[in-house]
C-alpha cells in the first residue's frame, strides 16, 4: 500500500499527446480491469488508504465493500474538473453505489468527498483510522466469507450482470468514444494544463 494514496486515478500521461492506437489500447485495458474486478466471483474489499479520485474511485466502487482511512483524503469522480467526462459505465457504477440524484450532483460538480462525507452518502461503507484500514477490511472480509459462496456469487451476478453485459456489448464503441474525445485539441489542452497544475502544486 502507498501511504496517503489509494490510487491517483488513471495515469493522464497515458492519454496526453499519444497516438490513437495507444489510447485505444489503454482504454481496452481499463475496460478489462473493470470487468474482471466488478465481475469477480471473489469477495472484493477495497482498503482505501488515502486519496482516491476518478479512476481510483471507480476501482473502489467495483469492489463489494469499501473501507476508507480517515484524514485529509478525498474520493469521488472529479472528471468534470479536468474538462473531461465520466463514461457511461463509470456513471452507472456510481448510480448503483450512491443512487441517481447524488450521482447527478456529484458528477456535474466533479465532487471530491472527505471520508466522513463519503460514508454519509454511502460511497464508502466504513471509515477507520489510517493505521487500521487493513485490519477493518480483514474483519469485514471474515463476515463475507461466512456466507455460502454459491448463493453469494449468484446474487452478485444478478445485481451486476446488467452493467457487465451492457459494457461488454459496447466495448468497441466505448473505445472509439474515448479516443475521439480525448484526442480533441481542446481536451488535450485541458489535460496539459491540469498536468502542469499538478506539478506546480507539488513545487
Ligand atoms: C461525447 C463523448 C462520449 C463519451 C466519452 C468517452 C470517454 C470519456 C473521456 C474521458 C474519461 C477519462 C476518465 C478519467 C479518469 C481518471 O482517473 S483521470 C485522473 C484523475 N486523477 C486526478 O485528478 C488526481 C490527480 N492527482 C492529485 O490530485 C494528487 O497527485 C494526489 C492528491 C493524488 C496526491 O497528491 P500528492 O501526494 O501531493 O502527489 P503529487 O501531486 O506530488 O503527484 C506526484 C506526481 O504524480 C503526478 N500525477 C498525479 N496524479 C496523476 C495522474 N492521475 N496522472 C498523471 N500524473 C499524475 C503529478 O503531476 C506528480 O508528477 P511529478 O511532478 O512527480 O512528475
Amino acid at each position: 500500500m502507498v501511504p496517503n494514496i489509494f490510487s491517483a486515478g488513471l495515469d493522464i500521461t497515458e492519454f496526453y499527446q499519444k497516438k490513437p492506437e495507444e489510447t485505444d489500447a489503454f482504454w481496452r485495458t481499463l475496460q478489462d480491469v473493470f470487468l474482471r474486478l466488478y465481475g469477480s466471483k471473489l469477495v472484493t474489499i477495497a482498503a482505501i488508504s488515502g486519496h482516491s479520485p476518478a479512476g481510483g474511485c471507480l476501482l473502489a466502487m467495483a469492489c463489494d465493500y469499501r473501507v476508507m482511512a480517515t484524514g485529509k483524503y478525498t474520493i469521488g469522480l472529479n472528471e468534470t474538473l479536468l474538462g473531461i467526462i465520466a463514461p457511461f459505465w463509470f456513471i452507472e457504477t456510481m448510480k448503483n453505489t450512491i443512487g441517481h440524484r447524488e450521482t447527478e450532483k456529484s458528477l456535474q460538480l466533479g465532487k471530491l468527498y472527505s471520508p466522513e462525507q463519503a460514508e454519509n452518502i454511502g460511497l464508502v461503507d466504513q471509515i477507520c483510522p489510517p493505521d487500521d484500514v487493513l485490519g477493518c477490511a480483514r474483519k469485514e472480509m471474515v463476515k463475507w466469507l461466512k456466507i455460502p459462496d454459491h448463493a453469494r456469487i449468484l446474487t452478485k451476478q444478478l445485481m451486476r450482470n446488467e452493467l457487465i453485459n451492457n459494457l461488454s456489448s459496447k466495448r468497441k464503441e466505448d473505445i472509439y468514444n474515448f479516443t475521439s474525445f480525448v484526442q480533441k485539441d481542446s481536451i488535450q489542452r485541458s489535460l496539459g494544463l491540469y498536468l502542469e497544475s499538478l506539478k506546480k502544486k507539488k513545487s
